[in-house]
């Protein structure tokens, strides 16, 4: 059996937690030097991953932006973009969203079973859709991508993306960008939300690097024994 992919967690958050505030806008947490990191990151992925949520709130397209990076990855026989991964429960996607209308890399929905059939008519030759389990289960997804050759994926949100992979021990990094101002809202959402986490008072996480950037901060948290892992 192939083994499951490196994950590594990719975030932006307040400093109260929040990876958004309650308008439309997409709120930006890093700063140019990080996303510049961001895209560096995900330039040594075969794999990134999305919750739906994220898809229907911020339209992302999921693409390496640098061109040099681009041409790297063609030079080591990638695609120049890593493949798009999301996972839905009800197949509320708009086939017209950026995830499906850029970058020519594969792109791969894992929804519930009982949509697979709607998610397959509605995404036409947009998707691949997997059935991923009633509800879709991550580890199901993330053993599948394995067995797809993803190598190293990077999960790069919303809260509920994160929380399952961390609730489930499916997280071998976390890269967690602290950017300096408050959101003020609970209603606004947050880095992760209620789980039966691995990580403690009692059995605390590796903190493996702490790096400035500017005004923000990058936390980088080793969450396995293959942390730092090519
Ligand atoms: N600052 C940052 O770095 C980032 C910020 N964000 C922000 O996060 C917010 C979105 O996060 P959030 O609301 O948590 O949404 P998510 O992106 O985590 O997506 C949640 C959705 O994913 C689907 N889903 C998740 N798990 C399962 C499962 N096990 N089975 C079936 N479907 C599942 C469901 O889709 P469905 O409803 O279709 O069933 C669910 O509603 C946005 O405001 C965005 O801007 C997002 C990424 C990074
Ligand atoms: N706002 C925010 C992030 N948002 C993430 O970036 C995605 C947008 O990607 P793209 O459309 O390719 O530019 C978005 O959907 C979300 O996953 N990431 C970060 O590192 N820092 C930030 O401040």
């Amino acid at each position: 059996m192939a083994e499951r992919p490196y994950t590594l967690l990719s975030c932006g958050m307040s400093i109260d937690g929040y990876v958004d505030d309650t308008t439309q806008e997409r709120l930006l947490l890093s700063n140019d030097a990080d996303f510049d990191r961001v895209d560096e990151v995900r330039a040594q992925c075969d794999a990134i991953l999305v919750g739906a949520g994220t898809i229907r709130q911020d339209n992302p397209r999921l693409l390496v932006r640098s061109a040099t990076r681009r041409a790297e990855r063609i030079a080591r026989g990638e695609d120049p973009d890593p493949v798009k991964v999301t996972v839905t429960g009800s197949c509320h996607l708009d086939p017209g969203a950026s995830f499906f209308t850029t970058g020519e890399s594969a792109k791969l929905v894992y929804c519930a079973t009982s949509t697979v059939d709607e998610a397959r008519k509605l995404l036409d030759d947009r998707a691949t859709v997997v059935d991923g389990g009633d509800p879709v289960d991550v580890r199901r997804v993330s053993a599948d991508l394995g067995a797809r050759g993803i190598r190293r994926l990077m999960v790069e949100g919303g809260g509920h993306m994160h929380t399952q992979f961390l609730a489930a021990g499916l997280a071998d990094e976390l890269q967690l960008v602290v950017a300096p101002f408050f959101v003020g809202d609970s209603r606004a959402p947050r880095f992760v939300y209620d789980g039966d986490f691995p990580w403690s008072s009692g059995n605390r996480a590796t903190l493996a690097e702490v790096r400035p950037m500017g005004d923000v901060v990058l936390l980088r948290y080793a969450l396995s024994e293959r942390f730092g892992r090519p």
